[in-house]
């Protein structure tokens, strides 16, 4: 049986799982009632430990002390803690938040009291505790784990309540006059639309549909008493291990066809669609010039892959990296989020534009969630798909790049088919 089906034990309330480098599947999951959650910058995680041991077993003795003690068997080993970090798109956006994202707390780094770890090392459940663990407290844990249920998929019927159509078009004749005027060379616009579900449901049930689904990607789960942020994302932020760094360009979209034939004269159309090239370029720019800033050895491809999901196909650039010693992930996380992506171009100003056009604020969707381990290394992805519910309804956020040349129904309709990750969620 393998450790991923633990996700869904109920009493394992925050886990991170990993199916490995290059697995089609990640999933990062935080934490409700997390044992320690502390402010400030992640220096004291990247000092917190050196190196994975191979015992499976071990609790943390004290928050950001820097050292994972063994709880139970004679060998005593060291495991780096691993911290979880979900980090708003415009965290001081003065606009409001649905009220549901307005209820998760402001932190920075969170160490979940259970992490479940699958990674090329091995698979590790590691506990976290403030105080002392009684004995016996890890071996109930593992047995629970080893005894956990194969997952099920729910259905959980929804309604969708259509968002304004006005309001879209007057964000977009906003944006093209803003583009027009040479302010921004591209912004990226948000829908949020209202769910409600037709009978409860728990985060444990979106969960497994999102990973048994055919959404492809990371998929991200942070809950906080009963409200739980979701989603699956195709888009890595960054990635590092030791000094090296991968990211991603993503952007520029086009539909997935109903057959193989059909996808690939679509993905031809989108490679060789100037307007979407341009939106994809911008993107380009700006993580080259990060990197190039912060690493060395920087790799990023002139010319754009396709990436293809279920619903959507986008160009994408793999980027690759060796950074410079000194530099953290969390530096690298600051200094490339938000990219052009999901912000625009010139990013600064976008966001202001945002912050005018856009009647709310995002919360965590296009913000960068993700984790650090106790070495330092870790990965956050921009959390898109996504959206934030309550068990009985919520709101699902999508969002597309605007440039000189778009289109208001098109744009439209492009978020319309990047919905359909986070709905099918529900399992439809
Ligand atoms: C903003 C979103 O997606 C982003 C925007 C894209 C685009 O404009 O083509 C493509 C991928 C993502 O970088 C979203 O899914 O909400």
């Amino acid at each position: 049986m393998g450790l991923g089906r633990c996700i869904a034990l109920p009493s394992l309330r925050e886990v991170e799982y990993e199916s490995g480098e290059g697995g089609p599947l990640h999933v990062v999951a935080a934490a409700e009632g997390c044992a320690s959650a502390f402010r400030g910058d992640a220096s004291g995680v990247a000092a917190a430990g050196e190196g994975l041991g191979d015992g499976r077993d071990v609790a943390f003795g004290a928050a950001g002390a820097g050292r994972a003690e063994a709880a139970v068997g004679d060998a005593a080993v060291e495991q780096p803690p691993v911290f979880f970090s979900f980090n708003r798109f415009d965290a001081t956006n003065p606009a409001p938040a649905d009220e549901l994202m307005a209820s998760f707390p402001r932190l920075r780094f969170m160490l979940p009291e259970i992490v479940l770890i699958e990674n090329e090392r091995g698979r590790f459940l590691q506990v976290n505790s403030l105080g002392p663990v009684y004995p016996g407290r890890v071996a109930r844990f593992t047995r629970m784990v080893a005894a956990a249920p194969p997952r099920q998929r729910a259905v959980i019927p929804f309604s969708l309540e259509p968002d304004s159509r006005e309001a879209w078009d007057e964000a977009m004749g906003a944006a093209l006059a803003a583009i027009g005027e040479g302010r921004v060379s591209k912004v990226v616009l948000s829908r949020r639309l209202r769910l409600v579900a037709e009978h409860p449901f728990s985060s444990k049930d979106l969960l497994v549909n999102l990973i048994d689904g055919d959404a492809r990607g990371t998929v991200l789960l942070y809950r906080y008493a009963d409200v739980f942020f979701c989603g699956c994302t195709p888009e890595l932020l960054v990635r590092k291990r030791g000094d090296a760094v991968a990211s991603m360009c993503l952007a520029g979209t086009c539909p997935t066809g109903a057959t193989s034939a059909e996808s690939d004269a679509l993905a031809e159309a989108l490679m060789a669609d100037g307007k979407n090239r341009a939106e994809h370029d911008y993107v380009v720019q700006l993580i080259r010039s990060v990197l190039d800033r912060v690493c060395y050895d920087v790799d990023v491809p002139a010319v754009p892959e396709i990436m293809r999901l279920a619903h959507v196909q986008h160009l994408y650039t793999p980027a690759r990296a060796r950074v410079l010693a000194g530099v953290t992930l969390t530096d690298l996380m600051e200094d490339l989020h938000p990219t052009p992506a999901v912000a625009g171009t010139p990013v600064g100003e976008a966001k202001m534009l945002l912050r005018a056009i856009e009647p709310y604020s995002r919360g965590f969707y296009a913000g960068a969630c993700g984790f650090v381990d106790g070495a330092g290394d870790g990965e956050f992805s921009v959390a898109l798909r996504a959206g934030v519910f309550d068990g009985e309804m919520g709101y699902v956020y999508g969002g597309c790049g605007i440039v000189a040349s778009s289109d208001a129904d098109a744009e439209y309709a492009e978020i319309d088919l990047k919905l359909r990750t986070i709905l099918s969620a529900f399992g439809a």
